[in-house]
Parts: structure tokens; C-alpha cells; sequence
């Protein structure tokens, strides 16, 4: 791998543009048309842009809007919802240098906010302490940030949804096949802020180190500015994933590579926002049931191929992963 903080400027037919409105056709043929589009995408580096997603352009506005908001307040603003301190499932603000994605390289130079599914303490999986569950952290200023990242955060389980069953189609599996992956979702919707990547810096700090991400998918929502970067593991090089207005950016995490054993790419991506400007990006991160137990899908492997990851849960790779990044 070339570590150098450049990339290879490409063609925009590098990464894909699938369009998946297909996928709510009542034509089966017609929808295994767009399983076939996703499963060359899923093979080569699973990444591409995904197009007719149906999202409205006006809930994409509102997200970035309140984005920009909540990091544009004073610092003690957002440190009185300092994830940490307190939440006890993952929630609320990330300080900038708070992860380090790439074991080795300096902290990413990003800060974040996290959110997930809204869980009462009484609830029997946060009273369990189960990973990644329990109540939101909301910030006490900014009235209209609840509804929207609320309100986002269930159209992107919906599109989830759909994605994984034109997955399933991809692999010529039963629609229905990841039902059981989809019953009780561990998901996590992240903003994130990334400040410009300053000339003094140490060597190796990017904003995001590389990482391949851990769940099934990441829908991405990116703003203008770019600086996400993909791993072209036939050079060895990085490309940019520049933003195509419209779409978002998909890709695959390590629970897809698990299942297929490694015939879809969990494929190792950073960012470096060399730009000068502030960047914004809105990852949702769609992990699937907690006890899920990810094993290599039977007709994913070749002939004389063994698997190549022992079966694990979703919560118990998360978890590993976490602790991987957090320390
Ligand atoms: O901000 C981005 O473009 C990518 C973020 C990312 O890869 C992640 O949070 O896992
Ligand atoms: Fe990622």
C-alpha cells in the first residue's frame, strides 16, 4: 500500500453509479437486473454511488444544515455532551483527535457526534448493558436537530433494508435471505467534521486513517468538498471518491467480506481533506442484529475453497473493532 497522503486522480467510472429504483419494481426480473449491477460493484471494490435512493434532496439539506450547526458551537457547548462522560453506549460528542482508525498513524483529525437507536434505560437490552444500546444525547440548543437526525436516521434503516435484499439478489440468494441479519439492526449514524489537514502536521495524520468499516454497509452522505479516498488494491494507490451530487456513497463493510469470503470487498478507505476548507460527511453504518452470527454463505465459497473467517457475532466483531480504535 502507498502511503503517501496522494491520490490518483481517476476517471469517474473508477467507482460505479448504481441506480437501485429498480429494486422496488414488481417485476422480479427487473430487480435481479439491479442485483446484477450491484454484485459487479460488490466484487471489484465494494464501493460505488448509489443513485435512485429515493432520499428527498430537502432531509439531505436539513441534515448538513444541523450538522454545520452543532460543530459550529462554542467548544463548552459541545463538551457538555461529551460522549465519554455521558453516555455509556457510544453517544454524543467526539473530540477532534477522539479515534484512531489506522493502528499506527497519528488520531484522525476529525470530531464527530453519534447516534443510534433511541432506547429507554428500562429497556431490557440497555439494562443487559448490550453494545452500542441505549438513550440518545441530544444537544439542548439547537431545536431543530432531534427531529431531523431522527427522522434520517429511519429513512436510512429503510434504505438499508432495501439494499440488503438487492444484495441478496447479487448473490442469487432468496430476497428474504438477510431477514433474520435485519430483525433487531445495530446501526450508528455519525456527523463528522473535518477540519483542513494543516502543513505542520506529523507525518501520516489524515482525517480519517485507513480502515475498512465493520458492519454490513455505510451509506455515505458527503458535502462538495472531497477527500475520501479508496484503496485500488491492483496498484496499491488511492483514488478519490469525489462527491457525485445526488447520490451516496456505499460501501461494503467486513461482515459482507465474512459472508463471501472475500469475493465482496471490505475495502480499506481514509480521508484527507487537503482542500484549505471545513469538510462535512454524514456516514450511517448499518451493522444488523446483534446476535447475528456471520458465517461464510455455503454457495459463496469456490470449489476446494475453505472459509476464511471463523463465525462471529455482529456484536462480538464490533466490539473487537472498538476497542481496536478506542484503546
Ligand atoms: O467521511 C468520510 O468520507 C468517510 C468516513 C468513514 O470512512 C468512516 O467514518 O468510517
Ligand atoms: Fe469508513
Amino acid at each position: 500500500m502507498n502511503t503517501s497522503l496522494d491520490a490518483t486522480r481517476v476517471a469517474g467510472d473508477a467507482l460505479p453509479i448504481v441506480d437501485i429504483s429498480d429494486l422496488c419494481a414488481s417485476d422480479p426480473e427487473t430487480r435481479r437486473a439491479v442485483g446484477a449491477k450491484l454484485r459487479a460493484a460488490c466484487i471489484d471494490k465494494g464501493f460505488f454511488y448509489c443513485a435512485g435512493h429515493g432520499i428527498p434532496q430537502g432531509l439531505i439539506d436539513a441534515v448538513f444544515e444541523e450538522t454545520k450547526r452543532f460543530f459550529d458551537q462554542p467548544e463548552e457547548a459541545k463538551l457538555a455532551i461529551e460522549k465519554s462522560r455521558v453516555s455509556r453506549c457510544n453517544r454524543g460528542y467526539e473530540v477532534l483527535g477522539g479515534q484512531v482508525l489506522e493502528s499506527g498513524a497519528p488520531p484522525d483529525r476529525k470530531e464527530g457526534y453519534y447516534i443510534g437507536l433511541e432506547l429507554p434505560e428500562d429497556d431490557s437490552r440497555v439494562v443487559a448493558g448490550r453494545f452500542n444500546r441505549g438513550p440518545n444525547v441530544w444537544p439542548s440548543d439547537l431545536p431543530g436537530f432531534e427531529p431531523v437526525m431522527a427522522a434520517y436516521f429511519e429513512a436510512m434503516r429503510r434504505l438499508s433494508e432495501r439494499l440488503m435484499k438487492g444484495i441478496a439478489l447479487s448473490l442469487d440468494l432468496e430476497e428474504s435471505y438477510f431477514d433474520t441479519f435485519r430483525r433487531d439492526p445495530v446501526a450508528t449514524l455519525r456527523l463528522l467534521h473535518y477540519p483542513p489537514q494543516r502543513d505542520d502536521a506529523e507525518p501520516n495524520e489524515k482525517g480519517a486513517g485507513a480502515h475498512t468499516d465493520w458492519g454490513a454497509l455505510t451509506l455515505l452522505l458527503q458535502d462538495g468538498v472531497g477527500g475520501l479516498q479508496v484503496l485500488d488494491k491492483n496498484t496499491g494507490g488511492w483514488l478519490h471518491a469525489d462527491p457525485v451530487p445526488g447520490t451516496f456513497v456505499v460501501n461494503l463493510g467486513d461482515a459482507l467480506a465474512h459472508w463471501t469470503n472475500d469475493m465482496y470487498k471490505s475495502t480499506l478507505h481514509r480521508v484527507v481533506n487537503a482542500s484549505g476548507r471545513e469538510r462535512y460527511s454524514v456516514p450511517y453504518f448499518y451493522d444488523g442484529d446483534a446476535d447475528y452470527e456471520v458465517t461464510c454463505i455455503p454457495t459463496c465459497l469456490k470449489a476446494g475453497e475453505k472459509p476464511k473467517y471463523a463465525p462471529i457475532t455482529v456484536e462480538g466483531h464490533l466490539m473487537n473493532m472498538y476497542r481496536r480504535s478506542y484503546g
